[in-house]
């Protein structure tokens, strides 16, 4: 039973390639290496640089590797590029996703995990937020996911297929062996720039908004390690080959932070001041999203190990680190 990776060699999908290498599953990654880097998964491991709107290229991997399962990280990512060029967004993140799912279905690989995100939710009434609350996206990125699990629901009813809808609330810190971490050029995440202002790759760090209706004025989100989250997607798999059922999940701690307390963190782990500028609200941010959950924990028995923001904030530190002396973006 191989697992095919899409996006495999991205932050989160090169954590996840490590994790199932860990545990002795085969792994083949497909990735058009556009935001991700193909030293980030481990040498054993097969990688075929193409895209997932190739149906030539999936048939023959799927028909030749013995695939059984499909991780889909492949996407495009940033929320207020989103808002500029929705177009672009529905294409990368629901056409090709579309794509994908039919080449399972004609091939008959029957379990898919995908990576879906709290932009489904916008801006929730209910707070932690609970799986299934009507789903309002603020963005053309968190339309283009629920989308695409609108389509997971319907394939599942229809063929015999099961999914896990993986909801990310938001994901950051890296491998606490050093093997790989965040190394998107110009990222946009919050603790990944706090670390670059810090190490000087940044001039400084602007808070996005100080109007929000959150204690202290600033957007909260609910910041899950990495590691931690690249367990959940064993689990999942693990869940979706032992019990042939869907699941839709969030993954989070259940727990909030502003940014203003991100970057309070990120000052009591470097023990230095940090170069912060205050300007507007971004283009297609919630106020605050935080997760309920009861639902992993339930049905993955989902034990995080990384649940502490000095903890994330040290580890995606050392990645950062480690990324100045690899010069991988010169
Ligand atoms: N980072 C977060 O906080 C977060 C939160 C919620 C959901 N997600 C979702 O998780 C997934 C992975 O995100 P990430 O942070 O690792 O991003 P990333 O940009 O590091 O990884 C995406 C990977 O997909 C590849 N890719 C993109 N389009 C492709 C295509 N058409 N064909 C083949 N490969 C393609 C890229 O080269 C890259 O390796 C995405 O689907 C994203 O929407 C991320
Ligand atoms: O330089 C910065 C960067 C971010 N923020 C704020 O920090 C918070 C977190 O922002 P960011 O780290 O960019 O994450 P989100 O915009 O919340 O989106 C992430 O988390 C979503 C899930 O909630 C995922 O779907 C997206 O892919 C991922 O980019 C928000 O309030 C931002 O306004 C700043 O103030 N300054």
């Amino acid at each position: 039973m191989t697992i095919l990776v899409t996006g495999g060699c991205g932050y989160i999908g090169s954590h996840t390639v490590w994790a199932l290498a860990d545990r002795g599953e085969t792994v083949v990654v497909l990735d058009n290496l556009s935001t991700g880097f193909d030293w980030a998964i481990p040498p054993e491991v097969t990688l075929v640089r193409g895209d997932i709107g190739d149906a030539t290229l999936l048939d023959r991997i799927i028909t030749t590797q013995g695939i059984d399962a499909i991780i889909h990280f492949a996407g495009s990512i940033i929320v207020p590029e989103s808002v500029v060029d929705p177009l672009a967004y529905y294409y990368n993140n629901t056409v090709k996703s579309r794509d994908l799912m039919a080449a399972a279905v004609r091939n008959g690989v029957e379990n898919f995990v995908f990576s879906s995100t709290a932009a489904v939710y916008g801006n929730p009434e209910v707070i932690p937020v609970p799986e299934d609350v009507p789903l309002r996206p603020v963005s053309p990125y968190g339309s283009s996911k629920l989308m695409t699990e609108i389509m997971l629901a319907d394939t599942a009813r229809a063929h015999d297929f099961r999914y896990a809808a993986l909801r990310y609330f938001n994901v950051a810190g890296a491998d606490p062996k050093g093997r790989t971490g965040q190394s998107t050029k110009g990222a946009t995440h919050l603790i990944k720039v706090a670390c670059e202002a810090h190490l000087g790759v940044r001039s400084e760090i602007q808070v996005f908004g100080t109007d929000y209706d959150t204690p202290d004025g600033t957007g909260v989100r609910d910041y899950i390690h990495v590691a931690d989250l690249a367990e959940a997607h064993v689990l999942a798999l693990g869940h979706l080959r032992a019990t042939e059922t869907s699941l839709v999940a969030n993954c989070g701690y259940g727990r909030g932070f502003s940014v203003l307390e991100v970057l309070a963190a990120v000052e009591r782990v470097t023990g230095a001041k940090l170069p912060v500028t205050y300007g507007p609200r971004r283009l297609g941010d919630a106020s605050s999203i935080v997760a309920r959950v009861d639902r992993i924990h339930e049905k993955l028995d989902w034990h995080p190990q990384w649940d502490d923001l000095d903890t994330i904030v040290g580890h995606a530190l050392a990645w950062e680190k480690q990324l100045l002396t690899k010069n991988v973006h010169r």
